[in-house]
């Protein structure tokens, strides 16, 4: 499914800067990013060079100072707010470091709860939910509250909900690197099922080298633009 000729997400031009006069620091200069349907693509750099940023402005949720982001053909950052909000609640999966969930809600109520604010029907929602548990190998665990889980256990429970969403776009902010050697695999395994079997365009920012070899794309960070990019890196 990966099509390496099809881009369904791209930033151009993109700039950014925190602080305001003489204090703003310029993080992103005139980035320019084509991420291909279907893949898994990493964007990785040194520790402040913006790689958070570029993430959340490609997601919708923070606004560049230039540029344009183009994801499904939709321009982005020119959409009113709540279509925006609307785009990404539709098109578009979060997994985070430490994924935080609901310490009241069961694994499956997790899931349902973001079913239900995009409007599927109770039903449909529960069934959605199990089988993506069943995908992440949480079927027996799907009863469970958060403190009742293991680190890697909630982080497959919030690949799940990303998973039931069925969305187009997953972003991953270092997803594997609150995980043990054995979590942090099984991890990096569900993401790259996500884009080869699932079709999901993923970009994930991480340090963590163990992700490398799942990957079709390594973009490098460096000074606020894409200096390198490495192609073709799985199998
Ligand atoms: N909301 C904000 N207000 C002010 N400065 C910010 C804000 N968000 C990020 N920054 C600054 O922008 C720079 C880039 O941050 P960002 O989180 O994008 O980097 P990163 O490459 O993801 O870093 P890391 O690998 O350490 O997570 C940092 O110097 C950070 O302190």
């Amino acid at each position: 499914m990966h099509d390496p000729t099809l881009t369904v997400l791209s930033g151009t031009g993109l700039s950014k800067a925190f602080g305001k006069g003489g204090k703003a620091v310029q993080i992103l200069h005139g980035l320019d990013i084509a991420l291909p349907r279907g893949a898994l693509s990493l964007v990785k750099g040194p520790s402040g060079c913006g790689k958070s940023t570029l993430l959340a402005i490609l997601a919708g949720l923070t606004a560049p100072h230039a540029g344009t982001v183009d994801a499904l053909g939709a321009r982005l950052w020119a959409m009113k707010p709540a279509a925006r909000d609307a785009f990404r609640l539709k098109h578009m999966g979060f997994i985070f470091q430490g994924s935080i969930l609901f310490p009241a809600l069961r694994a499956h109520e997790q899931i349902e709860l973001v079913l239900g604010h995009m409007g599927i029907p109770a039903r449909q929602a529960r069934e959605r939910a199990m089988a993506a548990l069943a995908d992440v190998g949480l079927g027996p665990r799907a009863a469970l509250r958060p403190d009742a889980l293991s680190g890697g256990e909630k982080q497959r429970v919030a690949i799940a909900c990303a998973l039931a969403k069925q969305p187009r776009l997953i972003f991953a902010d270092e997803p594997t690197s609150a995980l043990d050697t054995e979590n942090g695999e099984m991890v990096s395994r569900h993401l790259r099922r996500l884009a080869s079997e699932h079709g999901v365009t993923v970009i994930c920012v991480t340090h963590d080298d163990r992700l490398s070899p799942f990957a079709d794309r390594i973009y490098h960070m460096r000074a606020g633009r894409i200096d390198r990019i490495e192609t073709e890196v799985a199998r």
